[in-house]
C-alpha cells in the first residue's frame, strides 16, 4: 500500500512529507518554547503544511477563549469567529520577514502554508502575525531589528485580515 500511494501523483493540496521538525526556540518565552524548522532545503512555492482547524464561534471567542492561553494561538476566522489550527499550524513563530505564506479556506476549515522563498535546511519556518506595533509580545526573532525598521516603513500596508488574533481585537476591528 505504501509504494502504491507514493507512486500516485501528489494532489495540489497534499503537503510534501517530512519537510520540517518542531524544535525548542532560544527566544520565545513560553514554559516550553517551540518553533518549527526546515529539515531540508525547501523550494519557493512548495506546499509545506496543511492544517485542519477547529472553528470557534464569535460568542465563544468573545466570552471565553480570548481570556485563555489559546488567545495567542488563534487565527482570524469568518464572521468574527476564530480558527484553531491543529498540528504545527499553531507552532509557527512570527517574523516580519516570514519565509511562509498562508491562505485560509474558510469553507473547508483549512490553512495552507507555502514557502514564500527558497528556504535552507535548519532555517526556522515563520509566518507573519502582522506589523510589529500590533504584536502582544516583544519580537525576539533573529531578524527583529531589521524587521522593525521595515515594518515601520510598511505600517500602512498591514491591515489585512487573517493574522493571528489578539491584536486585531485590541485594534477594535471586531
Ligand atoms: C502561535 S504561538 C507560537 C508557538 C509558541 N512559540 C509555543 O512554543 O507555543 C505564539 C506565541 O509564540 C511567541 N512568539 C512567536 N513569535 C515570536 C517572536 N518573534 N518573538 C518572541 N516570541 C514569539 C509569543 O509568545 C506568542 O504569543
Amino acid at each position: 500500500i505504501t509504494s502504491l500511494t507514493s507512486e500516485q501523483p501528489r494532489s495540489n493540496n497534499t503537503p510534501v512529507p517530512d519537510l520540517y521538525e518542531v524544535f525548542c526556540t532560544p527566544y520565545t518565552t513560553e514554559e516550553v518554547a517551540r518553533g518549527v524548522r526546515a529539515k531540508q532545503n525547501i523550494a519557493r512555492g512548495v506546499l509545506v503544511e496543511v492544517a485542519h482547524c477547529i472553528r470557534i464561534p464569535r460568542e465563544e471567542y468573545v466570552h471565553h477563549l480570548r481570556y485563555s492561553v489559546l488567545e495567542h494561538y488563534l487565527y482570524v476566522g469568518r464572521d468574527g469567529g476564530m480558527l484553531m489550527a491543529l498540528g504545527v499550524g499553531s507552532l509557527f513563530n512570527h517574523s516580519q520577514q516570514p519565509n511562509l505564506n498562508y491562505t485560509v479556506d474558510h469553507d473547508q476549515l483549512i490553512i495552507s502554508y507555502r514557502a514564500a522563498r527558497d528556504i535552507a535546511a535548519q532555517e526556522e519556518l515563520t509566518i507573519t502575525y502582522g506589523s510589529s506595533s500590533k504584536l502582544w509580545f516583544v519580537d525576539r526573532s533573529m531578524d527583529s531589528v531589521e524587521s522593525s525598521r521595515i515594518s515601520m516603513l510598511h505600517e500602512d500596508l498591514d491591515d489585512e485580515a487573517g493574522f493571528l488574533g489578539a491584536f486585531q481585537l485590541d485594534n477594535g476591528s471586531r
